[in-house]
């Protein structure tokens, strides 16, 4: 295998990236974030490593969810804070069920550059790049906005740091402490029965946290109690924002990518001989790769052996975006291919990507019921092949959103519109996810029996 260096994917080719018209500018923004302190530290990334470690042996669980594409607009404490508590809430629920820990790991801080199916978009008879993240470029349908802005790179710096500043606050600052359970539930999800079925679900962790607490249990002596793990994780998409940030550790010698604790490769980036793939073999972080429906076992195999080739547990996630139509047919070839080359990676379900529609009214839409169904059969799969469901990816927002269909909410194309706001992909909203979080946590209970 020839050397990596961080700068190695320019020999390759790179799907997904923009042509930026003026390259002195981009060159002059990358010495600057490489200059920039790194957001992420060595350590972290060792820790959720052993963390996920635990999630392929069947200890733990992993629960990956957040916006579809972060904006620079829709910024400040509510978004982080809304979606933060929404995934603390559906890991207490799936805790609770399943009796394991769940790791926890945000598409946040960093989740701001998008693969798009087409470089151009039409409308009214006007013909323009596609919008592909603030990142790049600005979603407004206008030709100054659609052009790609290298100063784009360091606001994504910028929008990453206080969102983790912020994260970093929640999670270890007393927000996440377990006593302020009954805190978590959003106004518009208090009053629905998922609300309600959480209240259900605080009163009874209060009432256990007392009956210890009176039995003499020291709860300031337990801090796992008081804070949580909270981890960042974005497609690594931006090969020139991720080479400014790789950082090398001395202590290991070894380069990380210093923008997130975990990177992953989409779907449409994931060719074994392409860029992508090409710096991310080279990091030390936890590697996540999508897989759908058109991956072959060899494939998968391939991948694993040029991200993976020392075989350390918790270094990759396969994260399958089948499709529910197409998950039981095409997962358990892959399930069995990987399981009989000996090797364990944390096996994860995405089951947004491979179930978005259009709605009659022209919105890119998902149906909860779809979503649900590939979470099911998912499951099925590995109890089929005797391999473990390692954990689950979710494009979600804490936010009172009206952008995928169905739930207990049972919204319709007509309610699409009342506030759609996502910029590329529909996100479940606080309720559907938290709806979604109580119907699997029975299929997760019987799945670790
Ligand atoms: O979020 C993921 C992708 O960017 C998205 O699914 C691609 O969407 P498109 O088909 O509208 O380009
Ligand atoms: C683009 C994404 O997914 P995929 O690569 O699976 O299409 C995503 O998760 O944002």
């Amino acid at each position: 295998m020839h050397p990596w260096t961080p700068d190695s994917w320019r020999g390759r080719p790179a799907l997904q990236l923009p042509a930026y018209p003026d390259a002195p500018s981009l060159q002059t923004v990358e010495r600057r974030l490489q200059a920039l302190p790194a957001l992420i530290f060595p350590g972290e990334i060792s820790q959720l490593r052993e963390r996920l470690a635990a999630v392929s042996r069947g200890e733990a669980f992993l629960l990956q969810g957040g916006d579809c594409a972060e904006s620079f607009d829709e910024f400040g404490q509510e978004p982080v804070e809304s979606t933060f508590r929404v995934i603390l809430q559906m890991a207490v629920v799936l805790t609770y069920a399943a009796a394991c820990p769940v790791v926890k790991v945000g598409r946040i801080a960093g989740q701001f550059a998008k693969p798009r199916s087409s470089d151009t978009e039409t409308a009214g008879g006007v013909t323009l790049p596609s919008y592909r993240g603030d990142i790049i470029n600005g979603s407004e349908f206008s030709p100054a906005a659609r052009q790609p802005d290298p100063a784009r790179l360091l606001q994504a710096y910028s929008h990453s740091a206080s969102t983790l500043n912020l994260l970093r606050a929640l999670a270890q600052g007393g927000f996440a402490d377990l006593h302020e359970v009954h805190r978590w539930t959003a106004d518009f999800v208090r009053r629905s029965p998922q609300g309600e079925r959480f209240e259900e679900l605080a009163d009874r962790i209060t009432q256990s946290l007392a009956f210890m607490e009176a039995c003499g249990f020291d709860a300031t002596r337990a801090p796992q109690l008081h804070a949580v793990e909270f981890y960042t994780s974005h497609e690594a998409l931006h090969l020139h924002y991720e080479e400014a940030l790789a950082r090398y550790d001395e202590r290991k010698q070894r380069w990380y990518g210093a923008s997130a604790h975990m990177l992953w490769l989409g779907e449409r980036t994931r060719q074994p001989e392409g860029a992508h793939v090409e710096f991310l073999r080279g990091i030390d972080n936890a590697v996540g790769v999508k897989i759908g429906p058109s991956a072959k076992p060899d494939d998968v195999l391939r991948l694993m052996d040029l991200l993976d080739p020392g075989q350390q547990p918790g270094r990759l996630v396969l994260i399958a975006r089948m499709g529910a139509d197409k998950v039981a047919e095409r997962l358990p070839p892959l399930l069995r291919a990987v399981r009989q080359a000996g090797r364990t990676p944390v096996w994860c379900c995405d089951p947004m990507h491979g179930n978005t529609v259009t709605s009659s009214n022209g919105y890119k839409t998902r149906d909860f019921e779809r979503i649900l169904q590939e979470m099911s059969l998912f499951f099925a799969a590995h109890a089929q092949e005797g391999t473990y469901p390692g954990g689950l990816h979710f494009e979600m927002t804490g936010q009172d959103v009206t952008e995928c269909r169905g739930g207990a909410q049972a919204l319709t194309d007509a309610r699409l519109e009342e506030r759609y706001r996502s910029a590329c992909d529909p996100r479940l909203n606080g309720s559907q996810s938290l709806e979604l979080a109580f119907r699997i946590a029975d299929v997760l209970k019987s799945a670790r029996r």
